[in-house]
């Protein structure tokens, strides 16, 4: 199996620190605008159904250069090429990682090892779809309530509010993920049982908010007269005999190939597919299968996820940048910095490299990312990123045409983003004191011509390939997620703690909280 070589083992790394040293920390975007007339051409870059411009960065052609070296002498290509094959990069879990398939047409030339995954894919994807079909025209249905967390929620909860202009109207979705009892509660006391289908979205079917959310709907369900569990409930998973166990045999499967984050094209994506049809679904794939190809033969020179990738290492590791911003200048993208949010952090948020080695200090790994929709963020924490000390490299989101036909809006907002991007570079300085922006901020800015099903598709598989890039550079296994496991384990030994008061065992914080907290306080 292909795994990278760790990115700081890389005879350009040596390089890189060089050419920070000499260049890199005193770098001027607004120089290098002046020295290159040509800067905003060669910094920006044409992708499937995205544009961007990353002009505005702290990067001159000499560091991509080397950048594009590091990542050659990684081993990012034949690394990436081992995903699309099928190879076990999951290695900590062994498994393969084959979200891509998901997107692929059944008629795509994929290797053989994978091929019959393919099959298997499409017929899963074909059977949701009828479904989906199904209880759209089935007009009884008027609320749809997905349960499930983190990768089981995220996705389908950001996509089916991104593309509501897509949806057709008479159903309404819910979203339940907190094992709080408000959220679930708060959803049924507007429902009716005849009239909701719940959905079941888990990919292990264990996840204990989703079990205890999954019970208390269908014990709702029963005591408000509900008598057919089989045409109310669905779900969505891996793991159908557990589905089974519980009740429920309208299943849609999918497989372990599948990361939780990573699974919106999965059945996971069921409740997207009822919102916008099963045409406007394979819209969606359609737009991350283009990305999929892109990052899969483009130069890299021209791959925009990998020169992302390879922005992110320079920031995170030069620069020493620990956070990133990303602000969707449309409100319909509200949910993508969270969605965003557990891609990266739960994919790149390592500490040891793909064979448990610790990495060194200063390798740093998966900044903390982390936004709200513009214009909201400008009259809220935009202050810290114009004049705070620390640097924090933002990100724009802007669609050129707007859904709606309210009068003046849309200029309005895109002169927004526009404006701050321009700010944060150019700054101000001659107003002296409090009224100085020192500039030199950097930014990307993303461009859409609209919010499709495609353009959704295509920019979320740019940022799973970007996180990709900066993953197998940096040496790690993007693909596990070992660090939520031990807060899953102490809450099931203190859930019992609450009612007994048991304080035996714990550091004195926890026990003095919990005596706060128990039924005995
Ligand atoms: O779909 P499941 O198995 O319920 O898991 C939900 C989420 O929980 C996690 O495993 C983290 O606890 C995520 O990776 C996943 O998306």
């Amino acid at each position: 199996m292909a795994m990278t070589l760790r990115c700081d083992r890389a005879p350009a790394w040596a390089q890189l620190q060089a050419a920070f040293e000499t260049a890199g920390r005193q770098f001027d975007v607004r120089h290098a605008f002046v020295d290159d007339a040509g800067r905003f051409e060669r910094f920006s870059q044409e992708a499937p159904h995205v544009f961007a411009d990353l002009s505005k960065n702290l990067i001159d052609a000499r560091t991509e250069e080397l950048l594009l070296a590091l990542a050659r002498e990684c081993g990012l290509e034949a690394h990436r090429d081992a995903m699309f094959a099928g190879e076990h990069i999951n290695n900590t879990e062994d498994r393969a990682v084959l979200h891509t398939l998901l997107r692929a047409p059944a008629d795509a030339a994929v290797g053989k090892k994978v091929a019959g995954e393919l099959r298997d894919v499409h017929a899963t994807l074909d059977a949701m779809l009828a479904y989906a079909e199904k209880v759209r025209a089935d007009h009884t249905i008027t609320d749809v309530v997905n349960i499930g967390i983190g990768g089981s929620d995220l996705g389908p909860q950001m996509a089916v509010l991104a593309l509501a202009e897509f949806a057709a109207p008479g159903k309404r979705f819910h979203f339940v993920s907190n094992v709080d009892g408000h959220e679930l509660a708060g959803v049924l006391r507007d429902l009716a049982p005849e009239h909701t289908l719940f959905l079941i979205a888990s990919k292990t079917f264990t996840t204990a908010e989703t079990m205890a959310n999954a019970l208390s709907a269908r014990r709702w369900y029963e005591q408000s007269g509900g008598t057919d569990i089989a045409g109310h409930f669905a779900a969505l998973t891996t793991n159908v005999e557990a589905a089974r166990q519980f009740g429920i045999d309208t299943t849609f499967g999918f497989w372990d190939w599948v990361g939780g984050r990573y699974s919106l094209w999965s059945a996971i994506g069921l409740p997207i597919a009822l919102a916008i049809g099963a045409e406007g679904f394979r819209r969606l794939l359609a737009g991350a299968h283009a990305m999929d190809e892109h990052f899969r033969t483009a130069p890299l020179e021209q791959n925009l996820p990998v020169r992302l990738g390879l922005l992110d290492v320079w920031y995170r590791n030069f620069h020493k940048f620990t956070s990133r911003g990303i602000a969707p200048y449309h409100s319909a993208l509200k949910r993508l910095p969270a969605y965003l949010q557990q891609l990266e952090m739960e994919s790149n948020g390592k500490q040891v490299d793909a064979s448990g080695a610790p990495l060194p200090a200063g390798l740093g790994t998966s900044p903390v990312l982390w936004g709200e929709p513009g214009t909201n963020g400008q009259h809220a924490y935009f202050q810290m990123l114009h004049q705070g000390t620390d640097v924090i490299p933002l990100e724009f989101v802007a669609v050129r045409d707007a859904a709606h036909d309210l009068d003046g809006h849309h200029p309005k907002l895109l002169a927004n983003a526009l404006a701050q991007a321009q700010a944060l570079m150019v700054g101000k300085l001659d107003a002296g004191g409090h009224k100085n922006f020192p500039g030199n901020r950097p930014s990307t800015f993303f461009v859409f011509e609209k919010l499709t099903p495609e353009s959704l598709g295509a920019f979320l598989a740019l940022y799973e390939h970007r996180v990709f890039t900066s993953g197998a550079l940096w040496g790690i296994n993007s693909f596990d997620q070992w660090g939520v496991e031990l807060g899953k384990v102490l809450a099931k030994d203190i859930e019992p703690r609450l009612a007994s008061g048991d304080i035996m065992g714990l550091d004195a914080s926890t026990a003095g909280l919990l005596k706060r907290l128990g039924t005995q306080a």
